[in-house]
């Protein structure tokens, strides 16, 4: 079996996907003076093209037009544009009220379609009653697809939130998976019938995987520009005007983001730090990765206060915060883990690597007076890393911590670790390993 899509008709798909592309973004975009009224009255709308689109036929070879497919992906795109611009609620409502829509459209043309010649039959002007019947099936499953997928694709999308950063990558994840999935969804319930069901069926997912691929670019492409007339994290400047503009979520984003920094250095706080760090160890052991702590404090820092001024002392602050995030792989957490003590947390790190960095930071922060810093800095460094000196987070840190106490005793400005290494005793070594085998043990 071959299909017989030529050249004008993928013209045509392309500029059908463009079309709705820019429809539910324009309409998206303008919500902020008509609001979501009319995108979604429209999608409901373009719910009964799909219909036709896709029960009555469509390019040889495929028993679903691919033009039903790229109404289908313009719903779901709608509704992952609206679950991240807004919030799930409002995603859910729209992907609710389309399959309610769909439904209330089905049941019109049942009753319609069985009444040939009657009065109502004009609403369906055409078609007799098996193919309004075709119709009103099509349009039930596919709602019922709708809601089905968005409610997938929208777990898949929050699930990557902060492990994949690309929201391109994110919503290709989450439009691929959904739409790989309606295909066999789709193939199970309405293309029982028809021969050559697998290759068409390959074809169809093929087809959605481009679609996907096309309206996640499309996203990420959107989300950029509209980042940069509202951005997601305004600045003190802009913040009381930008807030304004902010929809719910985005708000809440950025309450949640700014949660978890710092006021004057930006460094992200105390407060993350105890969320994050018992999870980086949690993940370093199941994938049995080393990690590593410094607890960074700096030396007689009460004595810049003291002789240049509380201002001074911000700005020097302020100096050695930005020297850390300029010095550490991005990977690296740097937290400002009290006045002036600085927590940084080195996944994939053992002891050897953690001095190095360690070292390297001490010799950044040996700093003599400058424009940014009114008198000369240095700091301590207490360094730990899991599994040698402990496998749970307070282990770590007391390590870390205690270490650091040992270089103030012993004159400041310097790395104290574990030295000679932990594990070089053997039993060191096989105490961790009962550690981490009664770990696996416990019931969660
Ligand atoms: N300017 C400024 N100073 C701060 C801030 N937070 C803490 N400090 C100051 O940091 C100083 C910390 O003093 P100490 O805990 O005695 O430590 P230290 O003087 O650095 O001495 P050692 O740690 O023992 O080397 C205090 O004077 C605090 O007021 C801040 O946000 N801004």
């Amino acid at each position: 079996m071959s299909v017989n899509l030529d050249l004008i008709q993928l013209g045509i798909l392309s500029a059908q996907a463009l079309a709705l592309a820019l429809l539910v973004i324009s309409l998206f975009a303008a919500r902020r003076w008509l609001g979501i009224a009319p995108l979604c009255m429209s999608l409901a709308v373009l719910q009964q093209a799909q219909a036709l689109t896709g029960h009555g036929g469509g390019v040889a070879g495929l028993p679903v037009s691919p033009g039903a497919a790229v109404f289908f992906t313009a719903s779901l795109f709608a509704v992952l544009l609206i679950y991240i611009r807004e919030d799930g609620r409002e995603a859910g409502k729209l992907a609710l009220g389309l399959a309610v829509a769909n439904a209330v459209s089905a049941l019109v043309m049942v009753v319609v379609g069985f009444q040939p010649g009657q009065p109502g039959a004009l609403l369906v002007e055409g078609p007799g009653a098996g193919e309004a019947l075709g119709n009103a099936r099509f349009l039930l499953v596919s709602g019922a697809l709708l809601l089905l997928g968005s409610l997938l694709m929208v777990a898949v999308y929050r699930r990557l939130d902060g492990v994949v950063r690309s929201p391109f990558l994110r919503a290709s994840a989450a439009l691929v998976g959904v739409l790989a999935l309606d295909a066999v969804l789709f193939a199970g319930l309405l293309m029982r019938q028809v021969p050559g069901l697998g290759w068409a069926l390959g074809v169809t997912i093929l087809a959605k995987l481009v679609l996907a691929l096309f309206f996640a670019a499309t996203l990420a492409v959107y989300l950029r520009l509209a980042g940069r007339v509202e951005p997601a994290v305004a600045s003190d400047r802009l913040a009381g005007r930008a807030l304004t503009h902010l929809s719910y979520r985005e708000k809440f984003e950025l309450a949640r983001r700014e949660l978890r920094r710092d006021a004057l250095t930006g460094l992200y706080n105390r407060g993350y730090f105890d969320e994050y760090f018992p999870d980086a160890m949690a993940r370093a052991e199941l994938e049995e990765r080393p990690i590593s702590l410094l607890l960074v404090d700096l030396d007689h820092f009460k004595s810049v206060n003291d002789r240049f001024g509380h201002a001074a002392g911000d700005a020097a602050l302020r100096a050695v915060a930005d020297a850390l995030l300029g010095h550490l792989r991005p990977t690296d957490r740097i937290f400002r883990y009290g006045g002036e003590e600085f927590a940084v947390v080195l996944p994939d790190t053992g002891p050897q690597d953690a001095r190095r960095v360690a070292e390297r930071v001490r010799a950044m922060l040996d700093m003599p007076a400058s424009a940014a810093v009114p008198a000369a800095l240095s700091a301590t460094i207490g360094v730990a890393s899991a599994p040698e000196d402990g496998l749970t987070p307070d282990a770590l840190f007391a390590a870390a911590d205690a270490r650091l106490y040992q270089g103030k005793r012993e004159g400041r400005n310097r790395v104290v670790d574990a030295n000679p290494p932990s594990p070089s005793n053997p039993a060191v070594v096989l105490s961790i390993e009962q550690a981490r085998r009664a770990r696996r043990l416990q019931p969660c």
